[in-house]
């Protein structure tokens, strides 16, 4: 990890993020079918609003997300862009995992160029202190938290085999025999990058003669951008397999971002019973996703229109403010803020 980065990303999360005025910056997500992850969404536009984010959310959505899923999305004051799917060549698709084929379409984000930069979050993901300070890092490069390969979805490579993992390199080294070893492998469920539409281009036709591999888009985006990958601490997307696979390497009370990517984690499906579902400490992460996603203050109706209302002079103005809104047909009224 490039200490001066960790010096450069601790002082800049300690100052207001010093936005270049002429940067367009926004957080991007993506969302596919009509089942439940929209509710990680949701939870994500809730999150980034809790810690005072300067910057909007768009949600690259696939064909097949429903009118109401997107009406949802847009109450909660979410960008919604409809993206057209990506699909590797018919012959391919059958090296990697299912599951994953549809994250090939992730790399539409490339094409929203009217953002000079951009955070992109999986929808199963939560920030729950302010990252805006991210987008001061130096242009140019590709950020990312490097991954575990430990779990059993690893377990057609030949790190798994040998028990290798980049988190712990000198646990168990690298034979030479295996040839050169891996280079450094970032989980893509968060990356700090710049839309481009050369980049964009370059992706998709370099995607049209590559292989296709188990972790699909992630595993592409892995070699597409090995050259400018700049690793960030795992503060910032703590893949959860961290807590049981490499301990020593987190630090959970300065965990800013927590990925809901172990089975059986996704918090808007948990039951608690897959393996290390138990666990205290998931069951906390669990519950601190749900104080998020059921925090009706955070909702994007209530939380502006009440954040106006306590700019105005006095609480008495709510009643006038309802009053007002009443009148404009609203559905929704404005409720007291709570006394601090
Ligand atoms: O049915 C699906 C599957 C995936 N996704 C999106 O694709 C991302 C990557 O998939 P997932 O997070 O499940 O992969 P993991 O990180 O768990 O391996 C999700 O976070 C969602 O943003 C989605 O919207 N619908
Ligand atoms: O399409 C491939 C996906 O690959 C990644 O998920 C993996 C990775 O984290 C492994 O390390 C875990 O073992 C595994 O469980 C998990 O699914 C990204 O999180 C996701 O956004 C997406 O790119
Ligand atoms: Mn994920």
């Amino acid at each position: 990890m490039d200490l001066s980065l960790i010096n450069t990303l601790t002082a800049a999360s300690k100052t207001a993020s010093l936005a270049k005025p002429d940067q367009a910056r926004a957080y991007v997500t993506f969302l596919a079918g009509n089942g439940d992850y929209v509710k990680g969404v949701v939870g994500l536009a809730k999150g980034l609003r809790k810690v005072k984010s300067k910057y909007p959310l768009v949600v690259a959505i696939l064909p097949d997300v429903p009118a109401e899923h997107r009406q949802i999305l847009v109450d909660q004051g979410c960008v919604v862009r409809e993206i057209v799917p990506v699909y590797p060549p018919e012959n391919q698709t059958q090296f990697a995992m299912a599951y994953y084929v549809i994250n090939y379409s992730k790399l539409r984000i490339w094409e929203f160029v009217e953002y000079d930069k951009m955070i992109y979050l999986d929808g199963d993901i939560q920030v729950f202190e302010n990252i805006d300070h991210l987008f001061d890092m130096a242009d140019g490069h590709f950020y990312a938290v490097m991954d575990c390969f430990c779990e059993r979805t690893w377990s057609h490579t030949p790190q798994y085999s040998i028990g290798y993992c980049q988190q712990c390199p000198d646990k168990v080294s690298w034979p030479a025999s295996l040839g050169p070893k891996p280079p450094l492998y970032f989980n893509a469920g968060m990356f700090v990058y710049e839309p481009s539409l050369t980049t964009y281009h370059d992706l998709l036709d370099t995607l049209m003669v590559a292989p296709t591999t188990p972790f699909a888009e992630q595993d592409f985006l892995n070699t597409y951008f090995s050259k400018i990958y700049k690793p960030i601490p795992n503060i910032y997307n703590l893949v959860l397999a961290m807590l049981w696979r490499h301990p020593e390497n987190v630090e959970l009370g300065k965990v800013k971002v927590v990925h809901y990517c172990a089975a059986g984690s996704k918090p808007w499906r948990y039951t608690g019973e897959e393996a290390n579902m138990d666990r205290e400490d998931i069951k906390m992460l669990v519950k601190k996703w749900w104080d998020v996603y059921t925090d009706e203050s955070l909702d994007y109706w209530n939380h502006n229109v009440v954040a106006a209302a306590a700019a105005l002079p006095v609480n008495g103005e709510i009643p006038l403010l309802n009053a007002a809104l009443k009148k404009a047909g609203a559905d929704q009224y404005v409720t007291a803020p709570s006394a601090a």
